[in-house]
């Protein structure tokens, strides 16, 4: 296969307005500043990643700031004009940096683009995906009250969505929960609580298992394994970690210790597509599922999500929903769709969309073309 020769990188800063606030246990998202990391190969053919973080650093220690730092100073640096011989490498090229994966996904996931479409195929395919139809999951944020949520439930149940994601915290749970099992008694239905307990949440987490749950999602500390085991062993309900999985190493102590008997696997959270599958590829061999969760993006990040779901031990819907559930106008063309609950994967090479420069232009502040190393910080060559 054809390398990747980086020619140069376009960061195009831009901000993004939800078309409807996005509540979870740690702040309310509406707006938000995106990267869109271009990589220009030599040939000219372009990929395109994203930086998934937000204003603030309430997700993890990024913000789309930090990111940005992160790409100019160190990671652009250490790419630029490289002979790239497969994206698999470039995970070990940013080792020299510690965590940032977001900022790393960022621009590893655009040299998957670049590379897959140097080499006429798609992302899919390089990663022995399988799966050519997606089914498709919807994340609800925290409602006023258990009837406004009852209501998302049932609009969004109608639109043929094959799993309902719910945010919780103390005080907007089990009565929200109750709520939604006494309308929906079989919907599969989760909740996500970011964080928001502790482990002397322990009697009050063991009501949830009397909702049949499919899971809970990173109820504990955003970068504990050890408690979330004590707590799965008091649970019937499968606990889901989201948060707390930077890596192929935090998922294989979680595996080990019983702390979980889900992931969520986000390529941003995790460091980018190659670190991703190889979680994917531990998980299968041990028996336990994963879905890939979202992380409010723009078109870019949602293809490289599909992408990624194909193969095959994403045995549960992710939160992939179309781009009409989070932008007035999605910034790829075709706009990512769903079908009765289900995405067709594009059969384009690459991410299988393209970026919409008209779209685009609508919300990009500026472009930086970055040519040449520029950071004063030394940078390993090897
Ligand atoms: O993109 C989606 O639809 C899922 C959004 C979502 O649930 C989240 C986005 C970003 C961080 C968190 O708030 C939350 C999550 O934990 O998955
Ligand atoms: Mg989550």
């Amino acid at each position: 296969m054809q390398s990747v020769h980086i020619k140069e990188v376009i960061l195009h800063h831009t901000t993004v307005s939800l078309i409807a606030p996005f509540t979870t246990s740690f702040g309310t998202m509406v707006d938000k500043d995106v990267c869109l990391v271009e990589v220009v190969d030599e040939s000219g053919v372009s990929g395109w990643g994203e930086t998934v973080t937000s204003n603030e650093p309430y997700y993890n220690e990024e913000t789309t700031a930090t990111a940005v730092y992160i790409l100019k100073e160190f990671l652009i640096p250490r790419l630029l004009k490289q002979e790239i011989s497969h994206p698999n490498v470039v995970h070990d090229m940013l080792s020299f940096v510690r965590r940032n994966n977001i900022a790393k996904a960022s621009i590893e996931t655009a040299i998957w683009d670049v590379f897959a479409k140097k080499n006429d195929t798609s992302i899919a395919e390089l990663l022995g995906g399988t799966q050519t139809e997606i089914p498709v999951g919807k994340s609800i944020g925290i409602q006023d009250t258990p009837a406004l949520l009852v209501e998302k439930v049932r609009t969004f149940m109608d639109e043929g969505f094959k799993k309902i994601k719910v945010k919780i915290k103390p005080g907007a749970d089990l009565e929200y929960l109750n709520a939604v099992r006494e309308e929906f008694p079989d919907i599969p239905l989760m909740a996500d609580a970011n964080s928001a307990y502790t482990l002397n949440d322990i009697d009050h987490l063991k009501k949830l298992d009397a909702l049949n749950l499919m899971m809970i999602e990173q109820p504990l500390s955003h970068d504990d394994i050890v408690d979330h085991r004590i707590l799965q062993q008091e649970l019937t309900t499968p606990v889901c970690l989201d948060e707390s999985v930077h890596s192929l190493d935090d998922a294989r102590k979680a595996i080990e210790l019983g702390s979980c008997k889900v992931i969520n696997i986000k390529i941003g959270r995790v460091g980018g597509l190659y670190e991703s599958k190889r979680i994917h590829d531990l998980c299968l061999e041990k028996g336990i599922p994963v879905w890939c969760g979202g992380m409010l993006e723009t078109g870019i990040g949602r293809a490289h999500n599909i992408q990624l779901t194909t193969l095959k031990n994403f045995t549960i819907p992710g939160d992939t929903a179309p781009s009409a559930h989070y932008w007035k106008e999605d910034i790829v063309t075709p706009e990512i769709v769903m079908d009765h609950g289900i995405i067709h994967v594009p059969s384009g090479d690459g991410i299988g969309y393209e970026v919409d420069q008209e779209k685009l232009s609508k919300v990009l502040i500026s472009s930086e073309r970055i040519t040449e190393v520029e950071t004063t910080h030394p940078i390993p060559s090897v």
